[in-house]
C-alpha cells in the first residue's frame, strides 16, 4: 500500500491554498496526501504588529514541532515567512516556482498612484513596505494593518486606508487580482527574500525515496537556485523577518548566472543601503554570504543596531 503523505499547514485561507497546491503536485504524481490543519502563535496574537512579538518562528514553530512528533511529514510555508535558519533537523526539500514576485497597489479606487504627491493612507504591516513608502514616496502616509487578507481587503473596504501595499503572489492567490492598480518595480521597491515561492519543509529523517518524489515533483531548481541565493543572504545578515532587509536573485540559464540585488533599510526610510552583484550559478550561495558583509560593511550594520535598539524600547 502506497503511503498517503501527510501535509501540515496553517489554516489561513492563503496557507490553505498552497497546501493544496502541493497536495496536487503530489497527487499529479500519484502520491496521496492528507491536509492536516495546525495553529501556529501568529495565527492567534492579532492585536500586535509582527516585529513587537518577536518575529522569530511565530508562523512556524507549531508545524516544525509536528515534524519533530512525526504528526506530519512535511510542513508547506510560504517561503518569505520561513527563517533563514531552520532548527537542527530540519530541512527544506523544495521550492514551488515562483509567482510574479512583485509588491503590488490594490485599492478599490483606480485613481490611485503612489507618485501623485498625495497623501494617501496605505495600510502595511511589513517594515520593509513601512520604510520603502517613506523612502521612496515621503508624502504618503501609512497605517498599521495586521490579519490575514481578507481581513485586510475588509478593513480597505470599510474605508481604513485607501490603498494596501501586498505581494502580488498572496493577491493572486486569493483571486483579489481586479483590484491590483500598480506592480511596483522589484529594482527599487525589491521583494522580501522568499517571497513568491512555497516552499517544503521536512526531518532530514523524512525516508530517502519518500523526498525525493515530493522533491521530484515539487520543486522547481531555477526558483531554488534563487531562493538558496537570497536565504545565504538572509542568514549572514541575521535579519529575521522584522527587519525591513530585501533581496531578489535571478538566474539567467542561458549565461549560467545569478544575479542577486539586496539591501536593508532603515525604519523611517532615510537611509537605504543596496546593492547589486552577479556570480557563476556555482558560486551563487557565496555570493549571497559576500553580499551580507558588503551590506553590513557599507552601513548595513550600523542601520541593524539601530533597528534593534528601537525594537527592543517598543516592546
Ligand atoms: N507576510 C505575510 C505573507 N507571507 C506570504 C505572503 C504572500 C505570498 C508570498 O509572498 O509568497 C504574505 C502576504 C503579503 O506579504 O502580502
Amino acid at each position: 500500500m502506497e503511503d498517503i503523505i501527510r501535509i501540515g499547514t496553517r489554516g489561513s485561507a492563503l496557507a490553505l491554498w498552497q497546501a493544496y497546491h502541493i497536495s496536487d503536485l503530489l497527487a499529479s504524481g500519484g502520491l496521496s496526501t492528507e491536509i492536516v490543519k495546525i495553529e501556529t502563535q501568529g495565527d492567534k496574537i492579532l492585536d500586535r504588529s509582527l516585529s513587537k512579538i518577536g518575529s522569530k518562528g511565530v508562523f512556524t514553530a507549531e508545524l516544525e514541532d509536528a515534524l519533530y512528533t512525526n504528526r506530519i511529514d512535511i510542513a508547506v510555508h510560504s517561503a518569505k515567512d520561513l527563517p533563514s535558519e531552520l532548527p537542527d533537523g530540519l530541512e527544506i526539500i523544495a521550492f514551488t516556482e515562483r509567482e510574479r514576485v512583485n509588491d503590488v497597489l490594490v485599492s478599490f479606487n483606480k485613481e490611485i498612484s503612489l507618485t501623485d504627491g498625495k497623501p494617501w493612507i496605505i495600510g502595511t504591516s511589513s517594515t520593509r513596505r513601512v520604510a520603502m513608502l517613506q523612502h521612496y514616496y515621503p508624502y504618503l502616509k501609512t497605517t498599521d494593518m495586521r490579519g490575514n487578507l481578507q481581513t485586510r481587503m475588509r478593513k480597505l473596504q470599510e474605508g481604513q486606508c485607501d490603498a494596501l501595499v501586498l505581494a502580488f503572489a498572496g493577491v493572486h492567490r486569493m483571486e483579489y487580482d481586479e483590484h491590483i492598480v500598480a506592480y511596483l518595480p522589484t529594482d527599487t521597491f525589491t521583494p522580501a527574500v522568499g517571497q513568491g515561492s512555497v516552499a517544503v519543509e521536512a526531518s532530514v529523517k523524512l525516508e530517502p525515496s519518500k523526498r525525493q518524489r515530493i522533491r521530484t515533483l515539487v520543486n522547481h531548481p531555477t526558483t531554488e537556485i534563487a531562493l538558496r541565493t537570497e536565504r545565504a543572504y538572509l542568514k549572514r545578515l541575521q535579519g529575521g523577518c522584522s527587519i525591513p532587509s530585501f533581496g531578489l536573485a535571478n538566474f539567467d540559464s542561458q549565461e549560467d548566472t545569478v544575479t542577486l540585488q539586496a539591501g536593508i533599510i532603515s525604519l523611517d526610510g532615510t537611509r537605504l543601503v543596496a546593492k547589486s552583484l552577479q556570480q557563476s550559478s556555482a558560486n551563487a550561495e557565496l555570493m549571497g554570504y559576500q553580499m551580507a558583509d558588503e551590506i553590513l560593511n557599507s552601513g548595513g550594520a550600523e542601520i541593524l543596531r539601530k533597528i534593534r535598539e528601537q525594537q527592543m524600547l517598543n516592546k
